[in-house]
This record gives structure tokens, C-alpha cells and sequence, in this order.
């Protein structure tokens, strides 16, 4: 009975989360953009997280999301997936479905769960809560599992699996979740290299397929290696575009000016400023305080 409670918890937390980042997706198949940020504001009970972020992100493009702990990388996945409701501003998506993958420390591992379960969560969108996986899926779920490594883990519970074992296992639930904008928060935290360079294959597959994909990270050499587009974030957009037009030590040492200088207190930002779109340099040193506010 309790296994029986468990499950049912563990199906419906996942396929809660599922559906808040499969909802309202106006199809636009006239524009390369997927996803548009127009003066977008997040953050907790009132206090600002990220702030007044403006850009667009292209169809099957690779960008990389980086900045200091606490700079708000999360936070904007959780507004893209709409788990976070945006305190001003909008966040667009133009296509299809989106897959988040959170990170790995916000995941609940102790559910009397199997493999199996898990990956087969990503056929939610197609087939409903309570719907019957066919045999074409299970194929499909097969050959999932054989992509990202794991035949023959299928009936292994999930506290079982190493770090990078789960990891693979949610790579492959991503993959059946056949999205258009993936969302993936610090993928490769505590997984070894290669694993790293066997999901940074899959990622770049899922591109090369015309899906976009955003991916925070904290390793800037393997960005500067893998990911074209990058968007440096330090609780406002620092600059976002070419990779090697962002990371460079000038915009770097802003970021942390800026990361370093923010009030923790302060409430959300009055300032409507719009900050311009796509590749962009932002304002310099963070002159402007918070207006607190609630
Ligand atoms: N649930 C929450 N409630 C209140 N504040 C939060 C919550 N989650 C994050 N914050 C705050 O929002 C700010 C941005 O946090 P966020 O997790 O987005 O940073 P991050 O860039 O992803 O950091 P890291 O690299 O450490 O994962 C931080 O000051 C953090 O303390």
C-alpha cells in the first residue's frame, strides 16, 4: 500500500511539473525564433532575481548559460518553464513542446521508483496520466535507453543509480519528451567526462535536429569548446550572443562587479528600462539601486 502511495505521489509530482512546461505554446511557423524574453522580471516573494531581461533565442541554436552562484541561471529556467510566474515583463516560447531538466540536487531520489518509470514519464505529453505505453513506445523507450547507455537498467530502483546513472536516465526521459526547447540546469554536475562527452553528443544531436537548446553551466572552457551562444547573467543580462563575443575578461569582470555589488535585500525593480535584445552588451557597473518596493 505505501509503495502503491508512493508511486502514485511520484507520477503525479512528474507529470504536474511535465504539464506546467507543456502548457499554452502558440505554434509560429513563419519565425526562426523560439523563445523571446520581453523585459522579463522573476524572483520570490516579492524580491527581484533576475531583472528586466530582453532577447531572443533562435531555433536550433546550442546557448550556454552562465554566471556566479546565486546569479539567477535557475531562476530564468524556472520562468521559462513556468514553473515561475514572471513579476513584470513576458517570456515567450514560439514553438512546440519544452522539456526542463532541473538540477540534479532538486530531484527527490528516494521514491521506490524504477528506471523505467522515470524514462517512461516522457510519453506523458502523448499518451495522458493514466494512459497505456504501447509497444512501439516500449521500443522507443528502448532505444532511448541504449542512446544515453543504460540497457539492462531498466528495473533498477533510482537510489540505486550513480550521479551520472541518473543523469543518463532523465537524458533519456528527455529524449521521449521529442521537445523543441530543452532547458537544462548544470547537467554535468558530478558526472565524469565521459559522460559529459557522451550527453554533450546527444545535446549537439538535438540541435543539429533544429531544437533549442539552453544550458546552464559553469565551465566556461567547455563552453568556449561546445556551445556557439552564450548569455552571461549576473541577476540582469550582462551580455548574450557569440560565445567568444561574451566570455571575454571585460565582460566577465563586469559581471562580478555587478554580482558583487547587488543588495540581497533590495525589492523588485521599478526601472523599466528595456534591456536591448539579442546579442547585447548591457549597462555597465549596476549604478542604479533597486527601488525597494513591495
Ligand atoms: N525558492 C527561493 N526562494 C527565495 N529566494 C530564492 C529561491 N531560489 C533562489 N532564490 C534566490 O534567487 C537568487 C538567484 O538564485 P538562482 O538559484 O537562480 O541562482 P543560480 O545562478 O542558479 O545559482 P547556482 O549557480 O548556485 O545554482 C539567489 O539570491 C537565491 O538565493
Amino acid at each position: 500500500m505505501q509503495q502503491i502511495r508512493y508511486y502514485v505521489t511520484f507520477r503525479l509530482t512528474n507529470v504536474i511539473t511535465l504539464h506546467m512546461q507543456s502548457l499554452s505554446i502558440p505554434e509560429d511557423a513563419m519565425s526562426d525564433i523560439c523563445l523571446e524574453f520581453k523585459n522579463l522580471t522573476l524572483g520570490y516573494q516579492g524580491r527581484a532575481a533576475v531583472h528586466h531581461l530582453s532577447g531572443t533565442a533562435e531555433r536550433g541554436v546550442l546557448t550556454a548559460i552562465v554566471g556566479a552562484n546565486g546569479s539567477g541561471k535557475s531562476t530564468l529556467m524556472k520562468g521559462i518553464a513556468g514553473i515561475l510566474m514572471p513579476i513584470s515583463g513576458t517570456c515567450e516560447q514560439h514553438f512546440g513542446r519544452l522539456a526542463y531538466l532541473p538540477q540534479q540536487s532538486e530531484l527527490d531520489r528516494t521514491f521506490p521508483a524504477r528506471v523505467v518509470d522515470l524514462v517512461s514519464l516522457g510519453f506523458w505529453q502523448d499518451r495522458g496520466l493514466l494512459g497505456r505505453i504501447t509497444r512501439r513506445d516500449r521500443a522507443k523507450l528502448a532505444a532511448c535507453l541504449d542512446a544515453v547507455g543504460l540497457t539492462g537498467f531498466e528495473k533498477r530502483p533510482l537510489d540505486s543509480l550513480s550521479g551520472g546513472q541518473m543523469q543518463r536516465a532523465l537524458f533519456a526521459r528527455t529524449m521521449l519528451q521529442n521537445a523543441d526547447l530543452i532547458l537544462l540546469d548544470e547537467p554535468f554536475n558530478a558526472v565524469d567526462e565521459r559522460t559529459v562527452g557522451d550527453l554533450l553528443c546527444l545535446i549537439k544531436e538535438w540541435a543539429a535536429e533544429g531544437r533549442t537548446v539552453l544550458c546552464v553551466l559553469h565551465d566556461h572552457a567547455l563552453v568556449r569548446e561546445h556551445f556557439r551562444q552564450t548569455l552571461l547573467i549576473a541577476r540582469k543580462l550582462v551580455a548574450w550572443g557569440s560565445t567568444s563575443e561574451v566570455l571575454t575578461s571585460e565582460n566577465l569582470r563586469r559581471a562580478r562587479n555587478f554580482h558583487e555589488a547587488w543588495d540581497e535585500t533590495a525589492g523588485w525593480c521599478e526601472d523599466e528600462r528595456s534591456n536591448s535584445s539579442s546579442v547585447a552588451r548591457q549597462d555597465d557597473e549596476p549604478k542604479q539601486r533597486v527601488a525597494a518596493h513591495v
